[in-house]
């Protein structure tokens, strides 16, 4: 583990910018390390929050788990202290905000931006798998953008918490996979079906199984009730990939590695 993994942060390690958002526990905030001058996003959850919603034990093993993985479509988590009142915690500074604004913003995205996002996703997810870390909260709103303009996960919802918070009180069910949704037992292909979910959305600007309701909203994802509008005009190239991967039965699903050889990929996304 690096040194500044290793070092006490304090609140006065930090000068503290302008707020970058408003989470479920807290505020996001700019900040920038005094020694190192380095920019930074510190996430600030109240404790008393998190005790109330019971999270306060799988945040700490979502922490553990996100200071570890290292991956350029991954958000880095430095460190994170905590005092009082609050837990802070460190943050890569994703300089170019929520995907899912940029989303709304353009309606859809271009057949290229969208297979470049999927493809960066994909070498994300075979990363987590290879260290057994299943996502399972896949959708826009957990998607931030670089500098660069790289797609970086950005979601502590690597665990339970999320699946307690997001899906049973509140939030979008158009990310669940059949398996989820009739709360069977599940395993990394979970994130295959959500990466399919969202290549629909990036596009045709909206999940495929949207309803007015939740419950048709389920209906649609158990039958894989699977659509392709006529508008926008999308490619059979891309509509074959995600008919490979919205599939019922989690095994049959493409693997992810096979999504990166698929020829949509291959003539779509940017060399990464
Ligand atoms: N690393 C970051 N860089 C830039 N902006 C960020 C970063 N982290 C969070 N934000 C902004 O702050 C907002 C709230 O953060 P976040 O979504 O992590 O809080 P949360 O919703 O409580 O957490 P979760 O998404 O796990 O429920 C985000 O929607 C985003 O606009
Ligand atoms: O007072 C504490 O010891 C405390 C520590 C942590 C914590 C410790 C490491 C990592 C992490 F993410 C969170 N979370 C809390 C949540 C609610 C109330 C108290 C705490
Ligand atoms: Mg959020």
């Amino acid at each position: 583990v690096s040194a500044a993994e290793k070092r006490r942060w304090t609140l006065n390690d930090f000068d503290i910018g302008k707020p970058l958002g408003r989470g479920k526990f807290g505020h996001v905030y700019l900040a920038r390390e005094k020694m190192s001058n380095h920019i930074v996003a510190l996430k600030v959850l109240f404790k008393s929050q998190l005790q109330q919603s019971q999270v306060e034990h799988q945040l700490r093993r979502e922490v553990e788990i996100q200071s570890h993985l290292r991956h350029p479509n991954i958000l880095r988590l430095y460190g994170y202290f905590y005092d009082q009142k609050r837990v802070y915690l460190i943050l890569e500074y994703a300089a170019k905000g929520e995907l899912y604004k940029e989303l709304q913003k353009c309606k859809y995205f271009s057949e290229r931006r969208a297979a470049t996002y999927v493809a960066s996703l994909a070498r994300a997810l075979i990363y987590c798998h290879g260290k057994h870390v299943i996502h399972r909260d896949i959708k826009p709103e957990n998607l931030l953008i670089g500098a660069q303009g790289e797609l970086k996960i950005a979601d502590f919802g690597w665990s339970v918490h999320t699946f307690n918070r997001r899906r049973t009180m509140c939030g979008t069910l158009d990310y669940l996979p059949p398996e989820m949704v009739e709360s069977v037992e599940h395993d990394a292909n979970v994130d295959i079906w959500s990466l399919g979910v969202l290549c629909y959305e990036f596009l045709y600007g909206v999940p495929p199984f949207e309803a007015k309701e939740h419950s048709d909203t389920y209906r649609r994802i158990v039958q894989v009730d699977l659509k392709f509008p006529s508008k926008p005009i999308v490619s059979s190239a891309a509509k074959d990939l995600i008919s490979q991967m919205l599939v019922k039965d989690s095994s049959q699903r493409l693997p992810l590695h096979k999504l990166l050889e698929h020829p949509w990929i291959i003539q779509n996304a940017e060399p990464s």
